[in-house]
C-alpha cells in the first residue's frame, strides 16, 4: 500500500472512531443516570435538544402494569383506556403516528389533552412503548416525541436512535430492577428487625415470667407492657388493688431499663407522715429545720441515674403534689432550706390502689399531674380477674416456702387446689402467698399441702364486725367520714385482737402492707392490745 493510501486509510479510521464517539457524552449522560426518574428527564432532554423536538415526555408503567404515571404530575393514566394513545401503542407493542390536530379530536382523555393543549396542531405525534430487551421483558413505559413530520418519520431508520432506545430501555430496566431489588431487601431489612425486635422482646417477657407469674393472657399482655414500658423514659402510673404486684412490676420495669445499673429508691407515700414525707423525697439542707444538723439527700436527688417507684401516691398531700410535678416538668428540685435548685435525671414510677379520677373529682388530686404520671398507665388485673393463674402460683410458693425453710419440695393435693381456686382474695397475690405459707406452716414436712391446712376465708372476721354492730347503728351515723374512721378503726382492733396483736397478720388478712396498718394505726389511734 502506498504512503498516500496509508494515509487515507488512517484518516477513514480517525473519522470513523471519532463518529462513534460523538455518541459517547450522551450515552456517558444516560449511563450516570442513577434512578429511573433521572434516567427518564435525562433521555427526553437529550432527545429534544439533539431532534429539535417541540416536546418530549417519558412516561413510566407503575409496578402492577395498570396505569402509566408522569414523574413532574400526580396523574394516573389507566393502560386499558383507549381515550389516550399510551394505551392504544402498548397494546400494539410498536410505535403510533398521528398529527396533534387529530390527536385533538380523537383521544379525549383530559390528562392527555392536558399534556397537549399547549402544542401547535400542525406538529405531529409519535409514542413509541419501551420494554425491557432481556429477562422478562415487562413493559417500562412510553416516550412521547412531538416535532415535525420529517424528523419523526426518521426515527424509525436511524440507527443511532435505535441505540439510543435500546440502551435507555436496557439501563431502566437494570435501574429498576435494581431499585425494586434494594425495596424488596429494605422491605425484608424492616420485617426481619421487627421480627427480631418481636423475638427480643418476647424473650424478656420470658424472662419476667420467673418473678411475674402467672400464664393467663392478662398475665401474658402484663408482661409484653412492662417491656414496652421498660424501653421507654415515660413516667409509668401502676394502677390495681392492693396486693397485685405493682410492687414486682416497678422493680422490674427498673430492671429491664436502659437505667438497671442506676438505683431503684423506692417510698411508700401512705406510710410516711405528711411532714417527713417531704424531707424524705427532697432532702434538706443543714439548719432546715429544728433537728437538721446534717444536710441529708433526698430520694430524688438518691434516684439521680435511676428511677423513683412512689407507692400509694394517691396519699400525697396537694402540696407536695404540686412540688413533684415541677421536678416532672423540669427535672429539677429545690431541698428543704436549700439556697440553689438541683437536676435529678430519674423515671419515676408511681403506683396505686386507689381511684385516681375519683380524688381528682373530690379535688384530692392534682389532674396535671395525674397525666403527667400516667404517660405510660398500667394497669394490674386482680387475681380473682384470673383464676387459671391460682395454681401455678400457689405451687410456686409452695416451692419457695419449702426452699426457705429447707424442706423437701412437696405438692399441693386436688382438694386443696379447689378450694383455693374457688376463694376469694380481696388481698390478690399476697394474700394467697401468706395463706400458701401458713397452710406450709401448719403442714408435716413432706406432706402435700392438704384442703384442711388451709385457713377459712379471711372475710370471715369483716363478716362478724358487720354482724356485730347493731342493726340500727348506721341510721345514727351523721357524720359520714367521722363514721368511716370510726368503722375503720374498730375493724381494724377487731382484727388485731383476732390475731392476737400480730399486726403482720391482720395487715396480711386486711390485704394491705403492714407499713399501711402501721399507719392507719397511727392516725386512727389504735393500740395493740
Ligand atoms: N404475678 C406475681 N407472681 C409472683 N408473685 C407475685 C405476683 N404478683 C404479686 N406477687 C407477690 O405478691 C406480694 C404482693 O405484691 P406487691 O407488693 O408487688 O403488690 P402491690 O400491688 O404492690 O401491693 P400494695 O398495693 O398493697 O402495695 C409480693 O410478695 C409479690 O412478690
Amino acid at each position: 500500500m502506498s504512503a498516500r493510501a496509508i494515509d487515507m486509510a488512517q484518516g477513514e479510521a480517525r473519522q470513523a472512531a471519532s463518529l462513534g464517539l460523538a455518541a459517547m457524552p450522551t450515552a456517558l449522560a444516560l449511563v450516570e443516570c442513577a434512578t429511573p426518574a433521572a434516567l427518564r428527564a435525562c433521555s427526553s432532554r437529550l432527545l429534544r435538544d439533539s431532534l429539535g423536538l417541540a416536546w418530549v415526555e417519558c412516561l413510566f408503567v407503575e409496578g402492577s402494569g395498570r396505569w402509566l404515571g408522569r414523574d413532574d404530575a400526580d396523574v394516573r393514566l389507566d393502560c386499558d383506556d383507549f381515550r389516550h394513545p399510551y394505551a392504544h401503542a402498548i397494546r400494539r407493542g410498536e410505535p403510533l403516528d398521528l398529527s396533534v390536530a387529530e390527536a385533538r379530536t380523537r383521544l379525549d382523555h383530559p390528562d392527555f389533552q392536558a399534556q397537549v393543549a399547549a402544542l401547535p396542531g400542525a406538529l405531529r405525534l409519535q409514542i413509541r412503548p419501551l420494554r425491557a430487551l432481556d429477562g422478562p421483558r415487562e413493559w417500562l413505559g412510553a416516550l412521547a416525541l412531538a416535532g415535525e413530520a420529517d424528523t419523526l418519520a426518521g426515527l424509525a431508520a436511524d440507527a443511532e436512535f435505535a441505540a439510543f432506545e435500546a440502551l435507555l430501555c436496557r439501563l431502566w430496566a437494570r435501574l429498576a430492577r435494581a431499585q425494586g431489588e434494594r425495596q424488596r431487601s429494605a422491605v425484608l431489612r424492616d420485617s426481619l428487625a421487627k421480627l427480631n425486635d418481636g423475638a427480643r422482646r418476647q424473650s424478656l417477657a420470658d424472662q419476667l415470667a420467673d418473678d411475674l407469674l402467672g400464664d393467663s393472657a392478662a398475665m401474658q399482655r402484663l408482661r409484653s407492657q412492662v417491656i414496652r414500658a421498660a424501653e421507654t423514659q415515660l413516667a409509668v402510673l401502676l394502677q390495681g388493688q392492693t396486693g397485685t404486684g405493682k410492687d414486682c412490676v416497678a422493680r422490674a420495669i427498673h430492671r429491664f431499663s436502659a437505667r438497671a445499673e442506676g438505683p431503684f429508691m423506692a417510698i411508700n407515700c401512705a406510710a410516711i407522715p405528711e411532714a417527713l414525707l417531704e424531707s424524705e423525697l427532697f432532702g434538706h439542707a443543714k439548719g432546715a429545720f429544728s433537728g437538721a444538723d446534717q444536710a441529708r439527700e433526698g430520694l430524688i436527688g438518691q434516684a439521680d441515674g435511676g428511677t423513683l417507684f412512689l407507692d400509694e401516691i394517691g396519699d400525697m398531700p396537694l402540696a407536695l403534689q404540686a412540688k413533684l410535678l415541677r421536678v416532672l416538668e423540669s427535672g429539677r428540685y429545690r431541698p428543704l432550706g436549700a439556697s440553689d435548685e438541683r437536676c435529678a435525671d430519674l423515671r419515676l414510677v408511681a403506683a396505686t390502689h386507689q381511684p385516681l379520677r375519683e380524688r381528682i373529682r373530690d379535688q384530692r388530686f392534682r389532674a396535671d399531674l395525674y397525666y403527667r404520671l400516667g404517660q405510660f398507665p398500667l394497669s394490674l388485673p386482680p387475681l380473682g380477674e384470673r383464676r387459671e393463674d391460682i395454681a401455678p402460683l400457689a405451687q410456686a410458693f409452695v416451692a419457695d416456702f419449702c426452699a426457705r425453710e429447707g424442706r423437701d419440695e412437696v405438692g399441693i393435693t386436688p382438694a386443696a387446689l379447689r378450694q383455693l381456686r374457688e376463694r376469694d382474695y380481696p388481698g390478690n397475690v399476697r394474700e394467697l402467698k401468706n395463706l400458701i405459707d401458713y397452710a406450709c406452716a401448719m403442714s408435716p414436712p413432706g406432706a402435700d399441702l392438704e384442703a384442711s391446712a388451709l385457713p377459712g376465708e379471711a372475710s370471715e372476721p369483716v363478716a362478724e364486725a358487720h354482724a356485730a354492730a347493731p342493726p340500727t347503728a348506721s341510721a345514727r351515723v351523721d357524720d359520714l367520714r367521722q363514721a368511716l374512721r370510726d368503722f375503720e378503726a374498730e375493724l381494724i382492733r377487731q382484727r388485731l385482737r383476732y390475731f392476737d396483736g400480730n399486726r403482720a397478720l391482720a395487715a396480711e388478712s386486711l390485704g394491705v402492707p403492714k407499713r399501711t396498718l402501721a399507719h392507719k394505726c397511727r392516725l386512727l389511734e389504735v393500740d395493740a392490745p
